[in-house]
């Protein structure tokens, strides 16, 4: 298992999944080390809040560290990698969560031999419930995405693809929870239209989809059927679901989803390498 791990980067997915490895005693807060670009006052608030270790030295933050974990966004990842190359050390891993951009890329702008894997999990990592997909690069023997993937698996779900996959895995699970959210506002927006009190609502739909989720997992039942099985003829979920069809619900959903994949190809359209 890992013995010091360094994120560079330490936005959201960083807190997302810091919070998830120490909620699971996978890592001790001490092994975690930390750095960003210029926010002096995120990083104390992490290091108060995890009691993880931080600096503004990227250097000294991935000193000995056998995992780099990379959580910037794509734009900055050419000025990192830059950043480290000259400071790295021989068989440290680097574990990418960027979207979009390939390990090859990586591998090209270090010009070394480390191994690169790329991971997406989703915010839900902070509860041990991501829905994590990951895939191996140049130098990652089936040993290291073995470690990797134990790490990972204390955030959630691991899932190995080729890395081919991870633009529409971008697109439906790292994306993904912020679909359900938007839901959740509608639903907690028509609360109000219907005069039901908020607190009220808000448990109620949050039930409603504890609830959903579930069946759905324990179920052998597709959600189609799950689905016909609430809507009566002419009952009042036919007349709700008619309304979502007039609105082209389920489209718009496709469509937000391939939108979203298009997009991780943009952000990684920059880094491409031309294959060997
Ligand atoms: N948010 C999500 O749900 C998910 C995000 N991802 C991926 O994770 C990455 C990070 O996303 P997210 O956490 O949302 O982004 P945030 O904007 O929240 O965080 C980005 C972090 O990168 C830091 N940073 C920028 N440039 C540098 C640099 N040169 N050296 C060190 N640190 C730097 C920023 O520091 P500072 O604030 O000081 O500028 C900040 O801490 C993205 O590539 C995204 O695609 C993957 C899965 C899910
Ligand atoms: O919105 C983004 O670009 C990142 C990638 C997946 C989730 N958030």
């Amino acid at each position: 298992m890992f013995k010091k791990v360094a994120f560079i980067g330490a936005g959201a997915i960083a807190e997302s999944m810091i919070t998830g490895i120490l909620a699971r005693h996978i890592l001790e807060p001490q092994q975690i080390w930390l750095t960003n670009r210029s926010n002096k006052q995120r990083l104390e608030t992490l290091r108060d809040c995890f009691e993880v270790s931080v600096s503004e030295q990227t250097e000294h933050v991935i000193q000995n560290a056998d995992l780099i974990i990379l959580s910037v966004k794509p734009k900055d990842i050419s000025e990192v990698l830059f950043s480290i190359k000259d400071k790295l050390q021989e068989n440290q891993v680097i574990l990418s969560v960027l979207a979009g951009v390939s390990t090859d890329y990586i591998s090209e702008q270090l010009a070394l031999a480390n191994p690169v894997i790329r991971a997406m999990p989703n915010t839900s990592a902070a509860i041990g419930l991501s829905a994590t997909a990951i895939a191996a690069g140049r130098h990652a023997t089936p040993d290291h995405l073995q470690q990797v993937s134990h790490l990972l698996r204390a955030i959630g779900t691991t899932v190995s693809v080729q890395e081919n996959a991870l633009h529409a895995i971008t697109g439906l699970s790292g994306s993904g929870p912020a679909y359900i959210y938007y839901l959740v506002e509608a639903m907690e927006e028509a609360a109000s239209h219907i005069n039901l009190d908020t607190r009220v609502a808000k448990d109620l739909i949050l039930q409603t989809l504890i609830g959903a989720a579930e069946m759905l997992r324990s179920s052998s039942e597709t959600p189609r059927l799950l689905r016909r099985k609430i809507t009566s003829p002419g009952g009042t979920t036919q007349a709700g679901i008619s309304v979502l069809e007039d609105y082209h619900f389920q489209e718009g959903l496709i469509a937000a989803i391939q939108a979203a994949t298009k997009r991780s190809e943009e952000l990684g359209s920059p880094f491409e390498v031309l294959s060997d």
